[in-house]
């Protein structure tokens, strides 16, 4: 490294035709403060997290200097949200300073989110308040750790300007890592302009980035979207599997890399019931987390449809290409579930009679509302029972109705032999103790929001961290909210 402000930029997005974005920069603030770097992630870029933190570094994740290579511009793209069309959208709030390659050669989009008004912000500020920031850092970071793929947090940092929403907030500004912001509606965009052109460059410069085995297939645009509807078949059901509610599933909010991205109102639910839905604005639960796995189809439908005139000259036969690959989704999404479910149920194959007992546990856990994430840890208790290992046993008391299942479960356990205490250590490695919790997550944006009180953020950033390993030290953490803790609601915060 040269110097402690040299980013390894090599920008490749920036180097697309202008139609794909409009080059500007961020706009300054009036007063930086640094929030938290998330050091790991620093050096996994290769960047220095001291010089990160200090003043120079604060001012450059504030927007108020650009690093040297940086070539800041905001992203135009398109995209339908809740079912209807918008042919124009783009980076209202956020703007990409350029791509990094890390020490181990992997490349990495750098944006700060918050960072002011774009041609793309139609009536909107630009800003964001400090509280959706904290809740980005703070979820994205844990979907991380467990196993998500998901774009990250680099810094928050507090930008001393107020910001207007439903009352004065302090804003604060994110910055966000992704393997690139390449949205299905970023194709949208073009498709919408009968642009095949742009089309063209734009699968080919997300095949390069994400999907290079797809540059030598025989149709490489038919390869990207396969991949593509695979990512993402991948990528929904580990959110299944953690009870984590996307809350905003609209098509510019679905990368083409398979990573999450836009944790506004996102949230894990508590008590498991499969309509559940948390976003304000969602009225009719189009976004509920039983319906996240055909949103994600009727999403990758849309995206084949833009692909189309690269699919095959001949639009009769692109459509009968793009279908056969969009048809595939379901069961894609069923076998990455399996494996998923199989995995937190402690069982290594699939066997005859899974399916019965795994619905059926699903109905009862949604009969007795129990706590989705507790639930699967203290059936993991119950895998090697005298283990030394720490067990949740006393935060969730199941309900006795569960015993016939258990019973079942256990035989099913038997049948496939094994040794229980192995069987429980992977269990305990796919069923998280801690989670980032709704009221956890409240609790700590109101103690900085109110009080400049950041000290409940830094704690549970830390703490889930290892969100695999209990430990009965922390068992606040781990608990489910109290009645008057509940969180109903969630908002973009936009
Ligand atoms: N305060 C704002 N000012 C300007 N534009 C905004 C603002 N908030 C949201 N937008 C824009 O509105 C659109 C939809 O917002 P959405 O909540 O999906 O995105 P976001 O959270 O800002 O960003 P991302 O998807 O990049 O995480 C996006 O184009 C976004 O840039
Ligand atoms: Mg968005």
């Amino acid at each position: 490294m040269t110097s402690p402000s040299h980013w390894p930029f090599d920008n490749s997005y920036a180097n697309l035709p202008g139609q794909f974005y409009s080059r500007l920069e961020p706009s300054p603030v009036t007063r930086p403060g640094p929030i938290r770097i998330n050091r790991e992630l620093a050096a996994e870029l290769g960047l220095d997290a001291d010089w990160l933190a200090s003043g120079a570094g604060t001012r450059v994740l504030a927007g108020n200097a650009l690093p040297a290579g940086a070539e800041p511009l905001a992203a135009v793209y398109a995209g339908h949200q809740f079912g209807g069309f918008n042919p124009q959208l783009g980076d209202g709030r956020a703007i990409l300073l350029g791509e990094v390659v890390s020490p181990s050669g992997e490349r990495f989009d750098i944006q700060l989110k918050g960072s002011g008004r774009t041609p793309y912000s139609r009536g909107g500020d630009g800003r964001s308040p400090l509280g959706p920031v904290l809740r980005e850092y703070i979820v994205s970071e844990a979907m991380h750790v467990l196993g998500v793929p998901t774009s990250r947090a680099l810094a928050a940092v507090t930008t001393g300007d107020t910001v207007y929403r439903d009352r004065a907030l302090p804003g604060a500004v994110l910055t966000r890592v992704a393997r690139s912001h390449i949205r299905i509606g970023s194709f949208e965009f073009f498709a919408a302009r009968r642009d095949t052109g742009a089309l063209q460059q734009l699968a080919d410069h997300v095949i390069a980035r994400h999907y290079p085995e797809a540059a030598s297939a025989a149709n490489p645009a038919l390869a990207l979207l396969e991949g593509v509807i695979r990512r993402q078949a991948a990528l929904v059901s580990r959110w299944q599997l953690l009870g984590f509610i996307h809350g905003v599933m609209n098509t510019d909010n679905m990368l083409l890399s398979g990573e999450t991205i836009d944790y506004g109102p996102c949230a894990f639910m508590d008590d498991f019931h499969p309509e559940t839905v948390f976003s304000s604005i969602d009225h009719n639960g189009r976004y509920a987390w039983c319906n996240q796995p055909s949103i994600a189809h009727w999403n990758l439908s849309v995206l084949a449809q833009c692909l189309l005139p690269l699919l095959h000259q001949d639009e009769q036969e692109g459509v009968k290409l793009a279908q056969a690959a969009v048809d595939r989704f379901p069961e894609q999404f069923l076998a990455a579930h399996q494996a998923g479910v199989n995995r937190k149920l402690g069982w290594q194959q699939s066997r005859d009679g899974d399916r019965e007992l795994v619905e059926e546990l699903f109905e009862l856990m949604a009969a007795e509302r129990v706590d989705f994430t507790l639930f699967f840890r203290r059936l993991a208790d119950f895998a090697a029972p005298a283990s030394a290992a720490p067990k949740v046993e006393e935060l969730m008391p199941l309900p006795a109705r569960f015993l016939p299942w258990m019973q079942r479960w256990q035989a099913r356990c038997d049948a496939e032999g094994g040794n229980p205490e192995q069987r429980q250590a992977a269990m305990y490695q796919a069923n998280p103790a801690f989670i980032p919790r709704n009221h956890l997550v409240e609790a700590a944006i109101a103690a900085a929001v109110e009080r400049e009180d950041f000290q409940p953020f830094h704690s549970l950033v830390k703490r889930l961290r290892n969100p695999f390993d209990y430990e009965l030290a922390d068992r606040r953490y781990a608990l489910p909210p109290q009645p008057s803790e509940v969180v109903h609601q969630t908002f973009c915060g936009t």
